[in-house]
Order: structure tokens, then sequence, then C-alpha cells
């Protein structure tokens, strides 16, 4: 019998979990959607349930309908979406729907939060209050709904609340307890500085586990349900950049990752906790032990693509529609997309910011619209890589993740952009590689997460700059680069209209 490990990926859309043997194959991989609920503008939620639904019912197929023997199942771990808010009362009961990393709802408590704290909260956490981040989601909820609040006595990120359902173990991981920005990162515990600014217990917060330490067994009431063993091992997981980043073997500094899902990360390796961006990108705890990892994030960077192709070309097929792209020039003939269209993280911290097309002309194709979401989305993560450039990184090497990577086309327009050689994983599986390679580690089956990430992951096709194309967009990128600062009030207008009318 082989053994194997299970990689839950909980993502926003779905979760899906692979069965990986223990020399990094995938034997099985099961997946189950849930819904997303956005009941006013800015507010994003689900319901925990879902989480552990999707999950039991995606283990229940690979063990029925794949035939996974659930003897060969030694370990489990996870990778979560970020910053998700799941308020617990004290039977750890879900108080309300989780508020997910999605939610711009919290613009005035990150406000708070900078004028309580100013420079302090930067220094302690590495990050600014950022609307997605868990830190104004609690802040939100005691301000507006003080009932549910008063009944709060901690909370979880998801995959840490999935993780309990699994063990009946509350614990927080550390890569996403970094992502409450609630954690003081160099020292990696709670930071009792913020916990005092913002009159919140000690006894709010839980436990912190390493992303490869042992979180117990999966438990009788879970066993019964899944058809898991009560043997199998648990094991804290990561959150999703930090686990898509291990899955993809980013293990040095000089290594970059460019991950386009839902969301978009340009994400870097980092040694020690030395280097201060001063908030400009993430700085987050890694979920290897003692390493850290910073990274830009474009808000809507595969949703820009998605939602263009729902909104004008839903019968289509998406690879057809990505193809089309081709049929346009290098600059979409002069047409240029901004990819702010649920507001922006990097470089611009700016949740009422919206998107923009410029220089629409008569004679535009459709096709040049969609080159001009290719190029957008790919010009944003540009706008991050000079925040790494002046800080003093130079990286050699780009390697492409996410569902954005199955495009060539895409690919070959990263690499002209960022004027670097981009390379794509042979078989890519992102983050719910990066939480098998966590449990395996976790079980002993490698000495390290090092060893097991060069192990499990392989790299594959090479898109090489192309001189001419480089050359190109080296002129239309500083053209890119004026739309936000001078068109920006006008967006913050139209967007105060909408919510006045
Ligand atoms: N064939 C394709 N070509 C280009 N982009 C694609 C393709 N398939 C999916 N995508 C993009 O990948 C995104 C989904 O990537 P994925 O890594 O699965 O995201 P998430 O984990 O956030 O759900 C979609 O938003 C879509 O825009
Ligand atoms: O908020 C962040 C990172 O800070 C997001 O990356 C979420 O962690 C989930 O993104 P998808 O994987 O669903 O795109």
């Amino acid at each position: 019998m082989e053994e194997l490990v299970l990689g839950v990926d909980l993502g926003t859309s779905a979760v899906k979990v692979s069965a990986v043997s223990r020399n990094g194959k995938i034997v099985a991989q099961r997946s189950f959607d849930y819904p997303l609920s956005q009941p006013k503008p800015g507010f994003s939620e689900q319901n925990p349930e879902d989480w552990v639904n999707g999950t039991t019912v995606a283990i229940v197929e690979l063990i029925l309908k794949d035939g996974i023997d659930v003897e060969a199942i030694k370990g489990i771990s996870y990778s979560g979406q970020m910053h998700g808010l799941v308020l617990l009362d004290q039977n750890k009961q879900v108080l309300r729907p989780a508020i997910l990393w999605n939610d711009t709802r919290t613009s005035q408590q990150t406000q708070e939060i900078a004028d309580k704290m100013g420079d302090e909260f930067i220094n302690i956490t590495r990050n600014k209050a950022l609307e997605g981040f868990t830190l104004p989601k609690i802040l939100w909820v005691k301000e507006n709904e003080p009932k549910i609040f008063a009944a709060a006595q901690t909370f979880v990120t998801p995959k840490d609340y999935l993780r309990y359902r699994m063990t009946g173990k509350l614990a927080m991981e550390i890569s996403d307890a970094a992502g409450t920005v609630m954690l003081d990162v160099a020292k990696g515990d709670w930071s009792t500085e913020i916990q005092a600014s913002f009159d919140l217990p000690a006894s709010f917060f839980p436990p912190i586990i390493q992303g490869v330490e042992s979180a117990g067994y999966i438990s009788e009431s879970h066993s019964l349900f899944s058809g898991l063993n009560t043997n199998t091992q648990v094991f804290g997981g990561a959150a999703d950049n930090a686990a898509g980043a291990i899955g993809s073997a980013i293990l040095k500094p000089n290594m970059v990752w460019s991950s386009i899902g839902t969301s978009g990360v340009v994400l870097k390796y980092e040694d020690n906790a030395e280097v201060d961006y001063h908030g400009k990108i993430h700085f987050f705890n890694h979920a290897i032990p003692n390493k850290y990892y910073s990274m830009g994030v474009t808000l809507a960077a595969g949703h820009s693509l998605n939602w263009f192709k729902n909104r004008f070309a839903p019968e289509e097929d998406f690879n057809d529609l990505v193809a089309s792209a081709k049929k346009s020039t290098v600059g979409a003939n002069g047409l240029l997309f901004t990819p702010y269209i649920v507001g922006e993280r990097t470089p611009y911290a700016d949740g009422d910011i919206r998107g923009s097309w410029l220089g629409i002309d008569s004679m535009h194709q459709r096709y040049d619209f969609v080159r001009s979401v290719l190029e957008g989305i790919i010009f944003s993560f540009k706008d991050i890589f000079e925040i790494y450039e002046a800080a003093g990184t130079h990286f050699d090497t780009v390697i492409a993740s996410g569902g954005g990577a199955k495009s060539a086309l895409w690919l070959q327009i990263q690499a002209d952009i960022f004027n670097k050689k981009v390379i794509v994983l042979e078989n890519e599986q992102g983050p719910g590689m990066g939480a098998a390679i966590l449990a395996a580690v976790g079980l002993g089956w490698f000495e390290s997460v090092e060893q097991a990430a060069e192990q499990f992951a392989s790299f594959g096709q090479v898109y090489e700059p192309n001189a001419e194309n480089v050359a190109k967009y080296a002129q239309i990128y500083p053209i890119y680069k004026q739309i936000y600062q001078q068109t920006s009030d006008i967006s913050h207008q139209l967007l105060a209209y909408r919510r006045e009318n």
C-alpha cells in the first residue's frame, strides 16, 4: 500500500483536496464549489459550514470514487484563503458569516488603526492595516454588531477553522496569524501592544502553531462523516500564498513568484525579517519555520478577465477568448486597462479606486479589449516589481503559477513586460501541493520543507523575453503608470456618486 498525504486547498470559490504520494505524485484529486455572498457593495462573506461540508464531500469522493484506502492516508495539511474572520462564541460556535479577504467594508477602521498607532503599527506587524486584513474586520464587528462582538470569545482564519472542525483542537498557524496584522512578525507571537491599543483580551487570541507542527488527529466526529481514520495526523498548514510559494519551490531570494488566481500575487522568499519595505508591500511569517516572505497583491487579476468574459463574451470558450488577443498588437493598439475593478492593494492601497480603459478608438475590436485586460493585469504586477527594484532586489527567474499560467500568450506577455525569463511548473498545483509538502515534512518523510519542495516541484517550459516586444512595452508602461495619479480623483468621485444614488 502506497502511503499518501492529503493537501486541502481551501480557496475562495472551491476547496480542492489532493492525495499525494511520497514521491510527490498526485494520485487523485477532488474539488467542491461553494457560494460567495455579496449582500452589499464591498461586502464579501461565506458560510464556514460550506467549507467543512465541501471538504468532507471531496474526501468522501476520494475514498468512494477514487478508491483511496483510508489506511494509506498518513497525514493531512492545509492551504487557506487568507485574512478571513471567523468569530466563535464560548462553545466555539460560529457567530456570523465569515468576512473574507476581498471584503472592503472596513475603510473607516483602517483609518482608525492608522490614527491610533501610526508607524508603530507597521513596525510591529510589518504591514499597513488594509481593508482586506483581519484586525479591521474585528473592529468593524465591534462597532457595527456590538451584540455579536460581546458574545465572541475567540476568532480564527478560514483554514484554521476547518482544521478545528476536523480535529476538535483550536489553533492559528503562523503564516495565517501574520495576515491578521495582530502578530509581532519578528517575534512570531501575538502583539501585546495591539491587544492593548484595541482593547482585545489575550484570551481572544488562539495559540499559534507552525506549518509543519502536529495539530492533533482526525476527531471521532469528523471520522464518522468523512470515513477518515482517527490515527491520521493533522498538521498546521499555511496561508494560500505561503503554500503556493512552497509548492512552486520559491526558496531563494533571487526567485520571484507570479501567480494569477482570482487575485494576483508577486511574492519573494525572505531569509530573515531584517529587510523593511515600510508597509509598501506585505511582509509575513512563512510556513517554513523562522522564514518569511513578502508580496504585493493585485486584487482583481484573474477576476478581471473572468469579469470581462462573463459580461461581454458569456457564450465563448475561455481559451478562444484569451487566444483572440493574439489578433491585437503589443500595447493593444493603444488601449490601456487598469484592473482596479474591486479596489486595489499594491502599489495603491486604495479600496475606493475603480478600473478604467483609456484610449478607446472606434477602430478597436473586442480582441483589443481582451489584450488590454491581459496587459493591464501584468502592468499592475510590474508596479510591484518596481517596489522590489527600488529596495535593491533584482530577480533573474520568475516562476509563473495559478490559472493564468495556463495561457502561453499571457506567459509571453509576462516575459515581455517584466523583461525576464518566465518559467512554469510541469505539474502546476500551487497551494495544494504546498499543503501536501507540509504534511509530508510533519510526518518526517523529509528533513525540511526545502528538501520536500525540491523533490515535489519540477520546472517546465521557459518563456524568454522578446527584445522587440520588450522595447514596445518599455514605451507603454510609463503611460500606464500615470493613470492612477491622473485619474484617481475622478474614480473616487464616481464611486461616491454610486454610493449616494
Ligand atoms: N485557460 C486559461 N487561460 C488564461 N487564464 C485562465 C485560464 N483558465 C483560468 N484562467 C484564469 O485563472 C483564474 C483562476 O485561477 P486559480 O489559480 O484557479 O484561482 P483561485 O485559486 O483564486 O480560484 C481565473 O480567474 C481565470 O481568469
Ligand atoms: O488576500 C489575499 C492575500 O493577501 C489573497 O491572495 C487570498 O489569500 C486569496 O486569494 P485567491 O487564492 O482566492 O486568489
